[in-house]
């Protein structure tokens, strides 16, 4: 007998996968219809990269660095979008009046707290943003058990050191971390790596898919993280997550197939998020498991 497809509770619906698939399919749908915005606060280094991405998958972008700027996107965009990667003295007051005032409008924001560990600014940020409650956490692994540790939730892991941009724990090990950050927050954390990790902190998603050129271009995770917030503009923080993962792995498998390198992958690659539908998305491999 086939194993019975994993149900499970959604804002009080049970869910299985084909209804995760719809949600995501209309995620996908209502982007396209609607062209969101997801203004941006984000590093120097990738913002070109995160901006495209977000119009490939038919949203709009808006980056800003002054706090009275954040303060206003935060009331014009639909979701909002903060990267740690590049820190400069202005983001000081940017990051807490912008996540406060999203706090205070009940807006969407995603965070990837890259780079953690790294410095007095980002880490006092860091810590501050746990009273502001960001929708969705998105960062590679390393990243995840830092925040989670830098938060005092339960990681099982112990990585609290300085580290880079790069992870050197593995998903797996995050998952303990994501779980906590999830339920606390209560919304979504979604940890990239080979097999990517969605959760809501009820239950745990599994992606597949992606590139070996995707960690070779810098700011796939960047510009994942601004589609996310895209797709948090019209989808729940976990349906928003898991749509951006879903995109990536899909895109980044079609684009290797047509590149010779990180350069040509990088071109492909967006040419590939703009083209998928949202059908196609909806049906890129994942599993669900119960926490
Ligand atoms: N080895 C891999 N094979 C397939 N896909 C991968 C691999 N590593 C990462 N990915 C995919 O790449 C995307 C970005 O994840 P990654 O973990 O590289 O982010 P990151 O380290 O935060 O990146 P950056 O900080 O450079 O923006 C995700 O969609 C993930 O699924
Ligand atoms: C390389 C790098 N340095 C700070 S932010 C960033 C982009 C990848 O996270
Ligand atoms: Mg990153």
């Amino acid at each position: 007998m086939p194993a019975a497809e994993p149900v499970f509770l959604f804002g009080g619906i049970i869910m299985g996968k084909e209804e995760l698939q719809k949600a995501v399919r209309e995620a996908v749908q209502r982007v396209r219809e609607k062209n969101p915005m997801a203004p941006s606060i984000t590093n120097t280094v990738t913002i070109n990269l995160v901006a495209n991405a977000q119009l490939a998958v038919g949203g709009s972008a808006a980056m800003v660095y002054m706090p009275d700027e954040g303060e206003a996107m935060a009331q014009l965009g639909g979701a909002m979008y903060i990267n740690m990667g590049t820190q400069m003295p202005i983001y000081a007051e940017t990051l807490i009046r912008t996540a406060r005032a999203l706090r205070e409008e009940g807006k969407t924001w995603v965070v990837d707290p890259v780079g953690i560990g790294v410095g007095g600014l980002r880490m006092s940020v860091l810590k501050s943003f746990k009273e502001f409650k960001p929708g969705v956490v998105r960062g590679n692994a390393s990243e995840i058990i830092a925040l989670a540790n830098l938060w005092g939730l339960e990681s099982g892991v112990k990585n609290d050191g300085v580290r880079g941009v790069d992870a050197t724990d593995s998903v797996d090990e995050a998952g303990a971390a994501a779980v906590s950050v999830a339920r606390f927050t209560g919304g979504a954390v979604a940890v990239s790596g080979v097999r990517d990790l969605v959760t809501d902190g009820k239950v745990v998603v599994r992606c597949d898919g992606g590139s070996k050129f995707l960690p070779m271009i810098t700011g796939a995770g960047c510009s994942l993280g601004g589609v996310v917030a895209v797709y948090a503009c019209c989808a729940s923080p976990f349906i928003a997550a898991l749509t951006g993962t879903l995109v990536y792995n899909l895109a980044g498998e079609r684009a290797e197939k047509k590149s010779e390198g990180p350069g040509s992958f990088q071109v492909h690659f967006l040419d590939e998020l703009y083209k998928a539908s949202a059908e196609e998305i909806s049906v890129q491999s994942f599993s669900i498991e119960e926490e």
